[in-house]
């Protein structure tokens, strides 16, 4: 079988979908997301807080990656990773993101766009603090993105870490930061199997925030 027939014969959105009535959604995107956030994790989808980060360097071209969604407040949507990585470097000369959830298991997507900006030293000291010590020495590693030119560096350097975050368990790794993506726009998308897909925009606006629908 060609590659595009494989393609073409596997089905999407088969399975039983939830609703969504955009009539009756929040006024505010963070109370929208953080109660389909909730719906998503009774359904048992397969980690909802997995999300795709997108940004772009000076070069404009496009760049992404998966990443952990770590808190949601009325601010917006915050993530931990190290400022030096290729991620970082982008959002430092173009502090600006588009951050998506793909569920499959509920045929939900949800698309956020804004600024992005570290949410301060003590907010990422404390994310750090409270990771799991595995997580803690890759962390302190501080060589995220760039080239491993041998991989026994790596074991080398880990048990170099786990030395000393044993010595100096209150350690916090320089370059761990936690970002905040403050949402200019937020898109629920809801599939329908019919293909009659929901579509509900948010956008910021001085008078608050906006909804639209949009054709599917
Ligand atoms: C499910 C999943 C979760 C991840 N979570 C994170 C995370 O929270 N922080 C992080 O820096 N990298 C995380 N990664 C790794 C990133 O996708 C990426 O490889 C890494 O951050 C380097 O990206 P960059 O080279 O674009 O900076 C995760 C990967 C997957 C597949």
């Amino acid at each position: 079988m060609s590659m595009r027939d494989l393609l073409r014969g596997l089905p999407v959105f088969a399975r039983p979908l939830p609703t969504f009535d955009p009539d009756a959604a929040a006024p505010d995107p963070a109370d929208l997301l953080a109660a389909w956030l909730h719906e998503a994790v009774a359904a048992g989808v397969s980690e909802p807080h997995a999300m795709t980060l997108a940004t772009a360097g000076p070069d404009g071209m496009p760049d992404l990656r998966v990443l952990i969604l770590k808190d949601l407040d009325a601010e917006g949507l915050y993530f931990a990773t190290e400022s030096i990585s290729a991620k970082g470097a982008q959002l430092g000369v173009n502090p600006q993101a588009a951050l998506g959830f793909y569920w499959r298991e509920q045929g939900r997507q949800i698309r956020v766009r804004g600024p992005v900006q570290p949410a301060g030293p003590e907010v990422s000291a404390q994310d750090f603090l409270a990771r799991p010590l595995g997580s803690r020495t890759a962390s302190l590693l501080g060589r995220q993105s760039t080239v491993l030119h041998d991989p026994a560096d790596l074991a080398a350097e880990l048990l170099a870490a786990q030395a000393r975050l044993e010595a100096d368990p209150l350690l916090v790794a320089e370059h761990h930061t936690v970002y905040l993506l403050k949402p200019m726009s937020v898109e629920f998308w809801q599939a329908d199997a019919e293909r009659r897909h929901i579509r509900l925009r948010y956008r910021r606006t001085p008078e608050g925030w906006r909804t639209e629908r949009l054709w599917p």
